[in-house]
């Protein structure tokens, strides 16, 4: 069997791109996705995401880590599917498409900067030494002194398997601020089992949780990763976060054929 994809990448978060608008693909066969996101024996990316045809919608997002597993919401590999469908004809510059966590609106330009619409953020807990919340993916937010030099596979995967989130685990983000409008971010991934070069639903929750828990009262903030720069902008409600939206480059790599 052959399938056609496209390989994107949002901030070196890099993901395999399929049309299955027909619905060809095996969408229950873990084992294929987890061989197309292989490095060695595949494409090679964080994750594979599958454009859909909804009926209310310009399209459905569904969304694979590498493990194999369908996952919680990507903010950057839905940056990189807005990049896709105006790549296809599906789109032009503005969508409203729907994911596993709701509807998403989404603006991409010519050169190819994609704005998307996160979901609202309505629970932050703040704890001594870290934050969590849920902005369509979960996320534990911890300041580190040397971010550079932190073990982030390591002390990550400590934290996403021990005690703290149980079964489901939760991506981990390791954070250093620069200034009041901007932070740098590390994050060890869960689904992918290891650090990403970004993480877009983590730069959203490190963006809310540095507001939330008074590291900076600004609400446009930008997040050095290691792939590159997002921005994350929200309005504030008392404790509510709406109108967040997450913004930076999504390109596209190649396009290929792949026997399997
Ligand atoms: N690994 C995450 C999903 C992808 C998140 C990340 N790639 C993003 O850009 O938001 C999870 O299973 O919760």
């Amino acid at each position: 069997m052959q399938i056609e994809f496209y390989k994107y990448q949002g901030t070196g978060n890099d993901f395999v791109m399929i049309d299955n608008r027909s619905g060809f693909f095996p969408k229950e066969d873990v084992k294929l996705v987890e061989r197309l996101c292989n490095r060695r024996f595949g494409i090679g990316a964080d994750g594979l995401i599958l454009l859909e045809n909804d009926a209310e919608t310009d399209f459905r997002m569904v969304y694979y880590n590498s493990d194999g597993n369908e996952s919680s919401m990507c903010g950057n590999g839905g940056r990189c599917l807005v990049a896709f469908a105006n790549q296809l004809g599906v789109i032009e510059h503005k969508t409203t498409f729907i994911a596993t966590d709701g509807l998403h609106y989404a603006t991409v330009n010519d050169n190819s900067i994609v704005s998307l619409q996160m979901i609202d953020v309505v629970e932050v807990q703040k704890k001594d030494s870290y934050t969590f919340l849920n902005t369509g993916s979960p996320h534990h937010v911890q300041i580190v002194d040397d971010l550079e030099h932190y073990n982030v596979k390591e002390n990550g995967a400590a934290i996403r398997y021990g005690s703290l989130y149980g079964q489901k685990g939760s991506n981990i983000n390791f954070v250093k601020k620069v200034n009041d409008a901007e932070f740098s971010l590390r994050t060890y991934e869960r689904g992918v089992e290891d650090e990403t070069l970004a993480c877009g639903t983590g730069a959203t929750a490190v963006a809310i949780a540095m507001n939330a828990t008074g590291q900076t009262d600004k609400t446009s903030i930008d997040i050095n990763v290691e792939g590159g720069k997002l921005a994350v902008s929200f309005d504030k409600l008392g404790e509510h976060f709406t109108n967040v939206f997450l913004i930076g480059p999504a390109k596209f790599v190649f396009k290929g054929i792949i026997e399997i």
